[in-house]
Order: C-alpha cells, then sequence, then structure tokens
C-alpha cells in the first residue's frame, strides 16, 4: 500500500470512528429531549387538571397558598423545559458534525521526540462519551490557533496555563461533505492558496457566510486577541473586517469557561439594518445564540425619545445633490466634532449658571442651601449626569431638614423648593441656538466653520419648528446622556464596531460614555467613508478619545473579495497612502457602457443583468448614488423584469436582481455589480471618487459601470 492509500485508509476510519460516536450521542440526545417532552406535557397536564393549581383560585382567599403551590408546580416543567432546549441545541451541533465533523487536523509534539496524538478541528467539539478523548477540537480552541497561525516547524499556541510551545509536524485540510470524505491534502501554503480561490470563486450566497475553515493568519491574530481594550482595524474592503467581527464575537463567546460571555453582553454596531440581515446568519451558523446587533440610530432613539432625521435620511439629502447638501454636510461635520463637543460641555456646565433658575432653598424662614451652593454641587464631578446631581441635592436637603428638625420633608415642599429640577434636553439645546450672541460666548475661543452664521440661523429654524435634523439628533443624544445617564448598555461588556469611518467624533464620545466598562473592537477603512475625508489619524484620535489602558491599531491590505481585475480598477478612485493587495484571484475586466438616454440606457442595463444570469451569477447588484435615482430607474426596470427594490425605511431580503442607494450597499456583496449612474452629473468630486471605490469593491465577480449622457471625469482621471 503507498503512503497516500495509507493516510487515506487512516482517515477513512478515523472519519467512521467520529460519525459513529456523533451518531450515537445523538440517537442518545434524540431519545432524551423526548423523555423531556413527553414529561413536560404530562407536568402541563396535571397542573391543567389539578384544580387547586387553577389560576382561579389565586384570587380567592386562600390566594397566595395557590400562588406558591403553582410555583411549585410549575418548576419541574421550567426546569425540564430548559434542558429540552438545551438538548436540542447539542442535537443541531450533533446533525452538523454528522455532516461536517471537521476541516483540519493538525499533529503537534509537545515535546521533541514524543508520540503526537492527530488533533481535528471542526466548528464544534466533541468529546467520546465516558471518556477523555476529544475526538474533535473547536476551531475556538487555543490549539486550533496553530492550524490558522504555523506552517510545518516551530510553533505555540496561548494555553490558560501559560504558552505550550512545539512542533507542528502535520497540517492536513478535508473536504467532508454528507459525512463523506471527499479530498483531503496537506497544506503547503500555494495548496492552500488553490483552495481558498476556489471557495472565493463560488461564493455566490446573498448572506454572509463563517470563514472558519479559512482564516487567514493575520484575521485569526484579531480574532483571538484577548490583550486590548480597544482594537482598531483598518482593513481595506474586502479584507475580512465584518467576517472578522463576526467570528470575534464568537469567540469572545467561547473564550475561557469562567468569563464566558452571553450573547446579551455583546453589541454590534452596524451601518444599517440591510447589512444586519446581511450578517444575522452567520454567529448562530457558529454555534452560539445570536448577539444583539443595533444601528447607531437606535441608541439615539434610546437617549432622546423623539422623532428625529435618520442617518440614512440624512445621507439621501447630502447625496441627492440638493440646494442644502452642502451645508447638511458641514453642519454635521461641525456639530460632530471634537470642537463641538467642547462648546456642549461647557454649555453643560453653564445650565445650573443661567438656565435653570436656581434660587436659594429656604426652610421655615431658614436658608438651607444658598444659590451659589447649589450651583457649585450641580457644576462638580461633571461625568456625573445632572439628574443624579439633582437627587443628591434633594437627598441632602432632607438630611438637613431631619437633622434640624427632626422631621421628613413633605414631598409637595421639597418640589416646591426644587422647581428648577425639572430639566427638559431638547429645551435646553434650543436655548444654545436662540441667541447668537450666548452661543458665541460659549465657543469663545472654539474654531468655528466658515458658514457658522448660517448654520446657527438654520438650527433655530429648525428646532423651533421641532425638526430634529441628524446632526442636532446625535448632538441632543449627548447632551441627553450628560443630563440623564443611561444605564440600559452597562452591562456590556465587548462592543465591535463596524464600518467605523462613518461616525464622527461625538458618535465615539457618547459610545465611550454608554460602553463605560466595555472593551472595543473597532473595524473601518479610511477609503471607505461617506461624505467626509479622513486619514490615518482618525484612528489615533479614537484611542485617545476612548481613553482605555491598552489599544492597538492593525491593519490588514490584502482584498479576498474582488477579483485582481476589479480591485485594480477600483483602486484608481482612492489614493495609495494605504496599499490595497489583490489575493491574485482573475477575472474579467470591468466593463464600462454609456447610454445616450434613459430608454437606451435601461435596455443596457436589461441586457447586461442578462448576461449575468445566463452565466450563472446568483447576486446581482444594482447600485444608484441616491434613492431619488433609484427610484427612477427601478420603475423603468420593474416594467422588463423582476428586480428586488432596496430602500432606507424597508428591509426586504437581499436575492436575485437587487436595486439600492449605494450608502446601502456598505458591506454588501454580490456577485456582480452594475453601478448605474456613472455620468459626470452624478460623480464628479472627491467625495464622489470614495463613493465609487465603495460602489466598485462590492463586486466579487464581474463589475458594469454605465451612465446616461457624459461619464463621470472620475472614470477617466
Ligand atoms: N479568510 C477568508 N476565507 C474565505 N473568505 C474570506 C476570508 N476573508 C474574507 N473572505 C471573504 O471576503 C469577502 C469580504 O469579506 P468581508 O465582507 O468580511 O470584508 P470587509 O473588510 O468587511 O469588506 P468591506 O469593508 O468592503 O465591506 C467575503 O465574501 C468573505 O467571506
Amino acid at each position: 500500500m503507498n503512503e497516500n492509500n495509507h493516510n487515506w485508509c487512516i482517515e477513512e476510519q478515523r472519519l467512521k470512528e467520529t460519525i459513529e460516536e456523533a451518531r450515537a450521542q445523538l440517537d442518545d440526545a434524540l431519545k432524551a429531549n423526548e423523555k423531556n417532552r413527553e414529561m413536560i406535557q404530562a407536568a402541563k397536564k396535571e397542573i391543567r387538571e389539578n384544580t387547586s393549581h387553577g389560576i382561579g383560585n389565586l384570587y380567592g382567599s386562600d390566594g397566595f397558598e395557590a400562588l406558591v403551590e403553582l410555583s411549585q408546580a410549575m418548576a419541574p416543567v421550567t426546569e425540564r423545559t430548559a434542558l429540552y432546549e438545551f438538548t436540542e441545541a447539542k442535537i443541531t451541533k450533533l446533525r452538523g458534525i454528522l455532516d461536517t465533523p471537521y476541516f483540519a487536523r493538525i499533529d503537534f509534539c509537545f515535546r521533541d521526540g514524543e508520540q503526537t496524538e492527530p488533533i481535528y478541528i471542526g466548528h464544534h467539539s466533541l468529546k467520546k462519551e465516558n471518556a477523555y478523548k476529544m475526538l474533535i477540537h473547536d476551531w475556538r480552541s487555543p490549539v486550533a490557533s496553530v492550524f490558522y497561525r504555523f506552517a510545518p516547524g516551530d510553533a505555540w499556541y496561548d494555553a490558560p496555563v501559560g504558552r505550550i510551545e512545539g512542533k507542528l509536524l502535520l497540517k492536513r485540510q478535508f473536504e467532508i461533505k454528507d459525512g463523506h470524505l471527499d479530498f483531503f491534502f496537506d497544506a503547503d501554503l500555494q495548496v492552500f492558496d488553490e483552495f481558498l480561490k476556489k471557495l472565493l470563486s463560488s461564493n455566490t450566497s446573498p448572506k454572509m457566510k463563517t470563514i472558519v475553515e479559512s482564516i487567514q493568519r493575520d484575521q485569526d491574530l484579531v480574532i483571538r486577541d484577548m490583550e486590548n481594550d480597544v482594537l482598531i482595524v483598518q482593513g481595506v474592503a474586502g479584507s475580512g473586517k465584518t467576517s472578522i467581527a463576526l467570528h470575534r464575537a464568537a469567540y469572545l463567546m467561547y473564550q475561557g469557561l469562567s468569563d464566558r460571555l452571553q450573547g446579551r453582553e455583546i453589541i454590534i454596531v452596524s451601518p444599517h439594518k440591510l447589512f444586519e440581515q446581511y450578517i444575522a446568519n452567520v454567529i448562530p451558523e457558529l454555534g452560539e445564540e445570536n448577539v444583539r446587533t443595533l444601528v447607531f440610530d437606535e441608541i439615539i432613539k434610546d437617549l432622546i425619545d423623539k422623532k428625529f432625521e435618520t442617518k440614512n435620511v440624512f445621507l439621501e439629502r447630502v447625496l441627492s445633490n440638493g440646494p442644502q447638501s452642502q451645508l447638511k454636510s458641514d453642519s454635521m461635520a461641525f456639530k460632530a466634532s471634537a470642537d463641538f463637543i467642547k462648546i456642549l460641555d461647557r454649555f453643560i456646565d453653564d445650565i445650573p449658571q443661567h438656565l435653570m433658575n436656581i434660587r436659594d432653598i429656604r426652610y421655615k424662614g431658614e436658608t438651607i442651601f444658598t444659590r451659589a451652593e447649589i450651583i457649585s454641587r450641580l457644576q462638580t464631578n461633571p461625568d456625573t449626569p445632572l439628574k443624579t446631581k439633582l437627587g443628591y441635592l434633594e437627598e441632602a436637603i432632607n438630611e438637613t431638614v431631619y437633622g434640624k428638625w427632626r422631621r421628613p420633608l413633605k414631598s409637595s415642599v421639597r418640589n416646591e423648593m426644587m422647581r428648577f429640577a425639572e430639566i427638559d434636553a431638547l429645551n435646553l439645546y434650543t436655548q444654545l441656538f436662540e441667541n447668537d450672541g450666548y452661543f458665541f460666548k460659549i465657543a469663545a475661543g472654539i474654531a468655528l466653520p466658515e458658514g457658522i452664521r448660517k448654520m446657527l440661523a438654520v438650527t433655530k429654524r429648525n428646532l423651533i419648528h421641532h425638526h430634529l435634523n441628524y446632526d442636532d439628533a446625535v448632538a441632543l443624544a449627548y447632551l441627553s446622556l450628560r443630563l440623564f445617564g443611561a444605564k440600559e448598555y452597562a452591562t456590556i461588556k465587548q462592543v465591535i464596531i463596524d464600518e467605523s469611518q462613518d461616525y464622527y467624533p461625538l458618535h465615539y464620545e457618547i459610545m465611550n460614555r454608554l460602553f463605560l466598562k466595555s472593551k472595543l473592537t473597532i473595524l473601518g477603512d479610511i477609503n471607505q467613508t461617506l461624505q467626509k475625508n479622513e486619514d490615518l489619524s482618525f484612528y489615533e484620535a479614537i484611542a485617545k478619545r476612548l481613553n482605555r489602558k491598552k489599544s492597538a491599531l492593525v491593519t490588514m491590505n490584502k482584498s479576498y473579495r474582488c477579483t485582481s481585475e476589479i480591485l485594480r480598477f477600483s483602486k484608481k478612485f482612492i489614493d495609495d497612502a494605504i496599499p490595497v493587495e489583490s489575493f491574485n484571484r482573475s477575472g474579467e475586466e470591468p466593463v464600462l457602457l454609456g447610454a445616450a438616454d434613459t430608454e437606451s440606457l435601461v435596455e443596457k442595463l436589461c441586457d447586461t443583468i442578462n448576461q449575468c444570469q445566463t452565466a450563472g451569477y446568483q447576486s446581482i447588484g444594482l447600485i444608484v448614488k441616491n434613492q431619488k435615482n433609484t427610484m427612477v430607474l427601478f420603475e423603468a426596470l420593474q416594467q422588463k423584469m423582476s428586480v428586488n427594490l432596496i430602500r432606507h425605511n424597508t428591509v426586504v431580503e437581499i436575492e436575485g436582481v437587487s436595486i439600492m442607494p449605494l450608502y446601502l450597499s456598505k458591506g454588501l456583496e454580490f456577485d456582480a455589480v452594475l453601478i448605474c449612474d456613472v455620468s459626470a452629473e452624478n460623480y464628479h468630486s472627491e467625495a464622489d471618487k470614495r463613493l465609487l471605490y465603495i460602489g466598485c469593491t462590492r463586486a466579487l465577480h464581474r463589475l458594469y459601470l454605465l451612465w446616461e449622457g457624459q461619464p463621470s471625469p472620475l472614470l477617466t482621471d
């Protein structure tokens, strides 16, 4: 028998053993859950039929005893239900194992000359029942990191007991489907690249997928990092930032049995709802309960509880090149800047002095707190919310009155004394803009933008008419947080922020105060900003603002999404401050197609879509600069074919042919991308260049740029 056949027999035998074990455990689990189900049903029946447990009895004279009895009767049901759910999760895991038990094997020799036990790595671990033998190690286990990080030779991994050093003797990768071994190869870098290329070439799902089998070394370092309180990743388009974010969340949930995180202790801040839906499958596929994802608008909503212009509506207005676009964009840049945070902080400090109408507090003819004392109390400890400090003041009044007159103060008297304590964030925020003189006094010494007077006038007008624009909503959220605090997020231990380049200093200041005890992973690409221009100092400023003990910046320059041709084309829209490397997967050159009028543009779009469908591409993304233009093209296309409309106030499944405004394509990907309106009118500025970069890099295999009339000069620059 030659060595290949010998190895094949060994691997088939191991696979058989693993599958037999998994099948036996699955049978046991199924039987156990059948029993659990029967017991739950019987217990429920007993509760229903035993009249002393009836709900009606709770309202009788023996209500309390009946309640105790009912809760005692319910206890076994609750326990069994928990056991049932636990076993159901195990069943799902075992079914997954039966399909694909593992994808890799490493032979790691702990000491020279020592016998090695092969270590098989899969999505889930499997231990032989009643024995110590691990048949499969979870991809997140410490030893599995050797697979992702080392080529055969010296290797190490960090275990709970410290660093374990040794030699990696073998690194083998498997393709197993439906429990059958299709092939395996012993990793040499070149073969692995071929394997990855095959994976990337066949990517046709409209939903994000796991990358457990092919995580790259630099990606693994980020996924498993436990050293830093703030970990920042600058990664080029398609470098795997979102994939890393999700695998990191699953890793954090697994890491360390004692400090294992629950899904509710992690938050992923994502750019929009559609993106949330796009990534929703990944963490459950990785075998964990889903974590909470939210978009920043939801944080604003929680804090201000008022209707406001959402981020997407803001972007739509800025990108539709209307008369107010520039002003809106400038106003956002200013009101969410570090300088405006200073202005808001000064304003908050000034509130007790000038906006609260505080008077001496008098009781029975005596002054118990002077106005100056109260103001000083409210101005100290700036990090404590004003409302909390007002609560302390109330307690202090009570204590003083009780100490002196030995009687508690009636609440009506206390309320009378503290009439100033009713604070309204929106009302206060409006007062900041009511009078230009007051604003300039608060902002003294701070550099203000050129159009400040116009901005102030527009803000004042909007606030008077109860229009809360996005920039004001963010500022008001900060003000509310400083005035009232927010406990809801206090239990969060890990925050993962994707598309981090699109947030401004004020967003980070809010997140810093909200997630005070949390560690943060921040992933972004400064080449993919919408309506703002950033360089690497952006990340330094974030780290400084978040002010945690340890922070690090990691850069990832290799892009896995696009073919080399698409990436080369896309790179012309960005400067070369950050190198962008391609994974070296080859495909067709991007295609540029002009049309004389809308009718012929629509015809060309239909032809191109048909070609893509004939070529077998399943997800086809039609990207348009803004929603206004999207609607025009959608109406025309709809007459000729079935198209899925994606717009900012709806969340639909992304499948087949979808048309959307560019800002909603952020973070997503499609087999084929058609950027539909690359005319001179639509794309001409530096900011437009970045939009084109974002749009083009959504494409995996094919890219088409179409326009009506004159092509954008950015195509030929
Ligand atoms: N190690 C890997 N193995 C297999 N596929 C990978 C790997 N890393 C990334 N990919 C694939 O590359 C594509 C891009 O990944 P992802 O969306 O995570 O990148 P990104 O950096 O967030 O991109 P962008 O910033 O452009 O939105 C996805 O299809 C992902 O599955």
